[in-house]
């Protein structure tokens, strides 16, 4: 019989580069799982969805380690690829919260065994426009603030680095005019903030997406919070952000597998931490279970 070939893309500079104290062991455990092993540290930033989409093909399992924008990357080459391979993921960024919505460990060692000998989950993924995304398309206060803090910044200060580049944007809040077209309803009001989900946490916030979120439902869950038209409103607003209450009146919540987003002027997006352009017009759409990633356990429902 062939030996199982893996493919292990890393993004060497994700998190802390803590990767390198851990390539041996990783690369010793996908060994002991049967498999032949090719290594590709990443050589620049985009180069992951190349290899994913182009390479993969040929391999039994891609296990890919960085953060969020890593893994984003490689999600977006699998479903572009010819044949879409299960992956494995080992968590290296500074957040994670993709990784923590699967359960999936920080300690590398621990993630990788998981990577070859877990179980596989069918995971809703999404489409935006042309482009794919893991768990968070989002726009507003909080998004403008992951792509303007550098690569070097975000490794030093981890998510601290977006709280307090975040508070010190609240002096000149940006409002955003939109309309929001579901199969059921249509939205238009001012907004501050948004984002459209698939994951059980956002920026290190466990619960921020609301209750019963399931990952390979085809649903999103939709947080938009409204423009305060007064300094209690925005006290309000916050408060609840902060108590993870976003059933208030300052935020529209909803589940959907489909939505459009249309605006006068460009909004800039971003999908899972990484910049994802300025539109006018968006339509995302829930991928139903298109992406077979490795789980924790054998029989258990990931949650
Ligand atoms: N060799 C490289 N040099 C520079 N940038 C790279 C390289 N390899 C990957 N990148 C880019 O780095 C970006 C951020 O990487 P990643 O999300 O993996 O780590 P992180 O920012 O430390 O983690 P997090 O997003 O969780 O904070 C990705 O968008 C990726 O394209």
């Amino acid at each position: 019989m062939d030996d199982k070939k893996l493919l292990f893309i890393y993004n060497p500079r994700a998190g802390k580069g803590q990767i390198r104290n851990n390539l041996l062991d990783i690369i010793d455990t996908f060994v002991k799982a049967g498999y032949v092993v090719t290594a590709r540290p990443t050589q620049y930033a985009g180069e992951a969805v190349e290899l994913a989409a182009d390479r993969t093909a040929k391999y039994d399992l891609v296990v890919c380690s960085g953060g969020d924008g890593t893994l984003d990357e490689v999600v977006t080459g699998i479903m572009k690829s010819v044949r879409r391979r299960p992956i494995g993921y080992i968590p290296a960024g500074s957040t994670n919260d993709f990784a923590q919505s699967l359960n999936i460990p920080k300690n590398m060692a621990e993630a990788a065994k998981i990577a070859v000998s877990g179980r596989m989950f069918a995971c809703d993924v999404g489409s935006f426009n042309e482009k794919t995304f893991v768990y968070i398309a989002a726009f507003g206060l909080f998004t403008e603030v992951s792509y303007e803090t550098s690569q070097d910044v975000k490794n030093v200060l981890g998510h601290m680095a977006y709280l307090l580049e975040g508070m010190k944007k609240l002096r000149d809040i940006k409002s955003y005019h939109m309309k929001i077209t579901t199969q059921d309803t249509v939205i238009e009001d001012d907004f501050l903030y948004g984002m459209i989900t698939n994951s059980v946490s956002v920026g290190g916030f466990k619960g921020i997406t609301g209750k019963y979120v399931d990952l390979s439902d085809g649903m999103f869950e939709v947080t938009l919070v409204k423009v305060p038209r007064s300094l209690d409103e925005l006290n309000q607003t916050l408060a609840a952000l902060a108590q993870r209450d976003i059933d208030t009146a300052q935020m529209y919540c909803f589940k959907t597998s489909w939505l459009k987003v249309e605006t006068e002027e460009e909004v800039a997006w971003t999908l899972d931490g990484e910049f994802g352009g300025r539109h006018t017009e968006i339509v995302i759409e829930n991928q139903k279970q298109a992406l077979h990633i490795m789980v924790p356990g054998e029989e258990n429902e990931a949650q």
